[in-house]
């Protein structure tokens, strides 16, 4: 007989009795997820089930989308690939989920009074992660979620009398107007709760007149406003036990529950369909700046030792952990650039709108010449050669969002930041070995080519929706440029 597939090796480390003791705390609690729908959100969830199947709930703060109710969406993430593994070892899934009908721009989230009462009287752990990430929300809207938002889950947790642990998740570009940052909440130049009050009475036309006062030296209202929630996080702490986690960039699964999985296009991943596709030519971009790239399962495997650590060991203060690669294990722009363009070679995308070969560019100058020239010229011709069989022009438009899109996400590829990673380097050496392999987040063991190759691949899969038994079609189409 062949030897048998360790699928799961949580679950047999769980029959030797030698249970990881995260996974084991986990075991019987009462969990509130918010953001449990989104890129982060669906791999914390996924993990949870996975490594602790004898939870109790987990509630999740959701609203219905794109036309489907509560039910559907939940049905349609417990029927994804993600989360494939989770239906074997946790077959009562489906029942752990409590969707509670929720949205975080109104008052008191418009939970009903029974569902409040309920979250209210049993949640154990809560894990914030529902934020708006958009670099370009109105500051209005920024704040309404990533400050007045936490400020009410806050409130909430307050009145929660088996609350173990808070645990907000935030982002390491929080502080990204200093070169160094450390494992603190800094404050900002404004009080969180002025901006809270004067959200309520300014007008729109007002708001937008002073948000780059506001901002600063702070590059949108992202990370303005991520920095704000940080600071309510610490200014409302009251009793409960609170940390902040503040991931980098997060990109697609390095290891669990399997490599490469991904299911939108914030960070790199859009620019990688439109270098793959043939759209994106040159960016501007420093090829030795530190691409400081982070796998979301390594986040959440962090995130959920933070959520253990805090609620057994109760810090006396709000601990922050740096969730970052680049102290410990760095890549830069320029060797994630070239293992993109290789992969491409071996595993191209689809209807390639030209052969991949983008590039990065030093200056204002040689950018803005490449746009003229390998983006908005080639547009052009397309649209007019569209025109011409009869069809509606689309490229200009295309490239245009696209060339946005590349101005807004230029601040960060272009600087290096220095995180300190003390907390979490201490947290790492508290825990157990074993909870040290089910719960990995030692990018140390990284490999960058493979992670990025499995990346590019699983974008391919997951993102294009692409059959891999297309490539050789894909590389014919290729070739005929
Ligand atoms: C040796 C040389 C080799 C050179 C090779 C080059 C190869 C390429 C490799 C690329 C590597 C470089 C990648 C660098 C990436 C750096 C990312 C840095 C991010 C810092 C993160 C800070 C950490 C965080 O906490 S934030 C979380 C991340 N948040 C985001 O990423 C949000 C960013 N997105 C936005 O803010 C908006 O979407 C915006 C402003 C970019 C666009 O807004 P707009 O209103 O214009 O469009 P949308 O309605 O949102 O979408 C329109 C359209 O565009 C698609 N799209 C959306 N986002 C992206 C994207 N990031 N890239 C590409 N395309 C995107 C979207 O799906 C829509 O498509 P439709 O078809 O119209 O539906
Ligand atoms: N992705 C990244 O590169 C990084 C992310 N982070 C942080 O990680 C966390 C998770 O990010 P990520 O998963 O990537 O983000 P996503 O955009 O994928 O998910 C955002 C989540 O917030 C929810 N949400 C937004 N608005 C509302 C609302 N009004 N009511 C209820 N729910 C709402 C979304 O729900 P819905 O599905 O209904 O829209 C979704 O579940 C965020 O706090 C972010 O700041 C930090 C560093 C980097």
């Amino acid at each position: 007989m062949g030897r048998e597939r360790n699928l799961f090796p949580e679950l047999s480390e769980r029959k030797g009795g030698t249970m990881s003791t995260i996974a084991a705390f986990y075991s019987g609690k009462s969990i509130l997820i918010t953001g449990a729908t989104g890129f982060m959100g669906k791999v914390l969830m996924e993990k949870l089930f996975r490594t602790s199947p004898d939870l109790k709930v987990i509630y999740i703060l959701m609203r219905p989308k794109a036309g489907q109710t509560l039910q559907q969406r939940v049905f349609q993430i417990l029927n994804s690939k993600l989360f494939e593994k989770v239906k074997e070892v946790c077959p009562t899934v489906h029942d752990k989920i409590r969707a509670i009908y929720a949205d975080l721009n109104q008052n008191d989230f418009a939970i009903s009074r029974e569902d409040m009462q309920e979250l209210l009287s049993c949640t154990n752990i809560i894990f914030h992660c529902a934020a708006t990430v958009r670099f370009d929300d109105p500051l209005r809207h920024a704040v309404q979620l990533n400050v007045t938002a936490t400020q009410q889950l806050l409130l909430m947790a307050s009145q929660m009398p088996k609350l173990e642990a808070f645990i907000h998740i935030s982002t390491a570009f929080s502080n990204c107007n200093l070169t160094h940052i450390d494992e603190v909440v800094y404050p900002c130049p404004v009080e969180p709760k002025k901006i809270i009050d004067s959200m309520e009475w300014l007008d729109d036309s007002i708001i937008d007149e002073i948000t780059p006062k506001l901002i600063g030296d702070q590059p949108n209202t992202y990370t303005y406003t991520k920095a704000l929630g940080e600071m309510v996080v610490q200014q409302e702490s009251g009793n409960l036990n609170i940390a902040i986690v503040r991931p980098s960039i997060v990109g697609a699964t390095w290891q669990e529950p399997f490599p490469g999985w991904v299911d939108n296009l914030n960070g790199p991943s859009g620019l990688i369909i439109a270098a793959g596709k043939g759209f994106l030519r040159a960016i501007k971009a420093t090829p030795m700046a530190v691409a400081d790239l982070i796998p979301v399962d390594t986040v959440v495997n962090l995130t959920l030792a933070v959520g253990w650590y805090t609620a057994v060991h109760r810090p006396k203060s709000t601990l922050v952990y740096h969730c970052t690669s680049g102290n410990l294990n760095p890549c830069n722009w320029g060797k994630m650039g070239f293992q993109v363009l290789a992969t491409f070679e071996k595993i191209p995308f689809e209807r390639a709108f030209r052969r991949p070969n983008a590039d990065f560019t030093s200056n204002n100058f040689m950018n803005q010449y490449w746009n003229a020239v390998s983006h908005r010229a080639p547009a052009i011709i397309y649209d007019f050669y569209l025109r011409l069989t009869g069809r509606k022009p689309r490229m200009t438009k295309l490239m245009n969002r696209l060339l946005r899109t590349t101005s807004m996400l230029e601040y960060f590829i272009n600087r290096s930041w220095e995180w300190s990673t003390y907390n979490t380097e201490m947290l790492m050496s508290e825990l157990s070995p074993e909870d040290q392999r089910v719960f990995n987040f030692d990018v140390r063991q990284l490999n960058w080519l493979e992670y990025i190759e499995n990346y590019v691949l699983g974008i391919k899969k997951y993102l294009l929706k692409e059959d891999m038994a297309g490539i050789p079609e894909a590389k014919q189409h290729l070739k005929r440029f």
